[in-house]
Parts: C-alpha cells; structure tokens; sequence
C-alpha cells in the first residue's frame, strides 16, 4: 500500500508522485529543519522535487514511508545530510534493509564539479553547502552569491572560475524569532507566522517588534555579505536565494536574484550524475 499522503499533517508542499518502475535515483536533502526529496533519471538538468517533511518526531521508516511508493527500489539513493549523524545513520540503515540498493553520502570536497572549497578542512563545511555550491555553478559560470535562507542563513561566494572566496553562517528566521522567546522572559510572542504591517517599520507590540526585528536582522545580514562579496569580488555578481525562506527574502532586498528553492537538491543532481 503507498503513502497515506492526504492525512499526513507533515507533508508540507505537495503529494510525493509516484515514480514508475524505471532505474530512478532518490535525491534527499536531509536540512535541520526539513527533508526534501526529488528524482532523478538523467542529471542535473532533470531532476524531478518530489516533496518535503518536517521530522516531526518520527522513526527513519515512518518518513520512508512517504518518500518511495514505486514497486522497484531506487537504483541509488544519494544522501546530503547536515543532521545529527546518529539519526542520519540510523536512516540511512533503513534505506539500505529496506531498498538493498547503495547510498551514497555527498561529501564536500578540496577540489570537484567546478568549484573549490574555501575551507582549509573541506569536510567541515556542511555539505549542503558544498551541494548548493555545485547547484549554483550550474546555473551561473559566473561569479555569484548563495544566500540560503533554511535553518540557519548561510551565504557562500563563488568567483568566476569557482573558487570558494567563503562565507557566512547565521541564524534563520525561525531561529532568530525563537531565541528571543528562550532566552527572555517577557518576550512572549503568539504565533511562529509573522507580519509585517506596513508601517514605518518599527513595531508598536511585541509581536511587531519581533517581526520588524528578525526581518531587518535577516536582510541586514544580507545586505552586508552582499556588499563583502562585491568588495571581494571587485564587481556584480549573480545573487542565488535558496531554502525555506527565499521567495520571502526576494521581495525584500531589492537587488536583482534568482530564487531556487532546491539548489540543494540540483546540486546533488549534479553530483548524483558524476
Ligand atoms: N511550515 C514550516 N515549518 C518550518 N519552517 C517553515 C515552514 N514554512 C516556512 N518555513 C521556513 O523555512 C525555513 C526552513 O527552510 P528549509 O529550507 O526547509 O530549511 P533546512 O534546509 O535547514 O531544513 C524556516 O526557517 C522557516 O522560516
Ligand atoms: C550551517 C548549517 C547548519 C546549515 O544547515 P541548514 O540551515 O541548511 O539546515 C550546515 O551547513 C552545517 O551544519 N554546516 C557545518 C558547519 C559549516 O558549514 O562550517
């Protein structure tokens, strides 16, 4: 029997399809905050985003059930974690009981797919980075900035031969909103959504000090990694949004940019296709 889709209050986007019975390769972004998951028959170029969970508490096999329903296993599963690894072991456990087929951990690199690494240890460096790294150069040769607005928001710089320059990690934007609420006493907001009133953006309640105070927290940041890679780079770049909070952030920072959601995944497309 497939996934009960319909009745699952975790699936957040759409309802995983499901793939036929065909060599297919399952893709997983395993992100703090969320799974995200695709397809992929033929590379970077066609990988299909099938959907996305919160953890929500369950075992690895609860969340594999949501993830394949097709009668033949996935040829390969290709596996970009960031989560804690004794969770993403016991996953990837799972996979390999369940589907007998090889998984494959994304793991950054000195050197690989046009990019190279910043980090004097590259294995330190998530390796949702590095993916989204080999995602972005395939959709820009040139020079260009990743913001990724997950869990955290990190941003990595690429000049135009691929070279690593660095980046930046920081909280996101649930985190930010959070922290004030576990590390104050009084700071009491009352929903995880926020609004932005359109006043002259300063707050008049918590709630709204809070919300003014996380976005300008979250577009400051970004502003001023944008304006240290152009310094870096001595000129433009292309500018990436990516994660949970992308199209939020487009709207906001004023600057020519491209949202891709699931550069993650591309990336791992990419690495997925050799
Ligand atoms: N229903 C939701 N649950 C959790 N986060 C959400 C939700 N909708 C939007 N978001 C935003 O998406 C961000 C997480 O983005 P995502 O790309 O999934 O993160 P990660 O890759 O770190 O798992 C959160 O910071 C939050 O602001
Ligand atoms: C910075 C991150 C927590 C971002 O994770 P995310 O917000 O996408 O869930 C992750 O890339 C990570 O754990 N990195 C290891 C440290 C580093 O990149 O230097």
């Amino acid at each position: 029997m497939g996934p009960r889709f319909g009745r699952d209050p975790h699936l957040l986007v759409r309802r995983g399809e499901r793939p036929g019975d065909v060599d297919v390769k399952l893709l997983l972004d395993l992100g703090n905050t969320r799974i995200k998951w695709a397809h992929s028959t033929t590379g970077a170029s066609a990988f299909d985003r099938q959907g996305e969970y919160l953890y929500g508490g369950r075992s690895p096999e609860d969340l594999l059930d949501g993830l394949w329903s097709a009668a033949m296993p996935p040829e390969s599963v290709w596996l970009c974690s960031v989560i804690d690894p004794g969770f993403a072991a016991a996953f990837e456990q799972a996979m390999r009981r369940r589907w007998e087929c090889p998984v494959h951990w994304v793991r950054p690199q000195v050197e690989g797919f046009g990019v190279r690494c910043a980090y004097v240890n590259p294995l330190r460096l998530g390796a949702d980075r590095w993916a989204a790294m080999v995602g972005a150069r395939v959709l820009q040769r040139g020079a260009v900035c990743i913001l990724h607005l997950g869990t955290t928001l990190t941003a990595d710089v690429l000049d135009s031969s691929g070279r690593h320059l660095g980046g930046i990690i920081a909280p996101g934007r649930r985190m930010l909103q959070r922290s004030l609420q576990c590390g104050t006493a009084q700071v009491i907001t009352d929903s995880d959504e926020m609004q932005w009133p359109e006043q002259d953006r300063l707050g008049r309640d918590t709630d709204a000090c809070v919300a003014w105070g996380v976005r300008h927290s979250l577009i400051g940041c970004c502003r001023e990694v944008l304006g240290a890679a152009r310094r870096r780079l001595g000129g433009e770049m292309a500018v990436i949004l990516a994660g949970g909070d992308a199209r939020w952030a487009q709207d906001l920072l004023s600057c020519a940019s491209q949202v891709e959601p699931d550069l993650v995944l591309r990336g791992v497309a990419m690495i997925a296709d050799g």
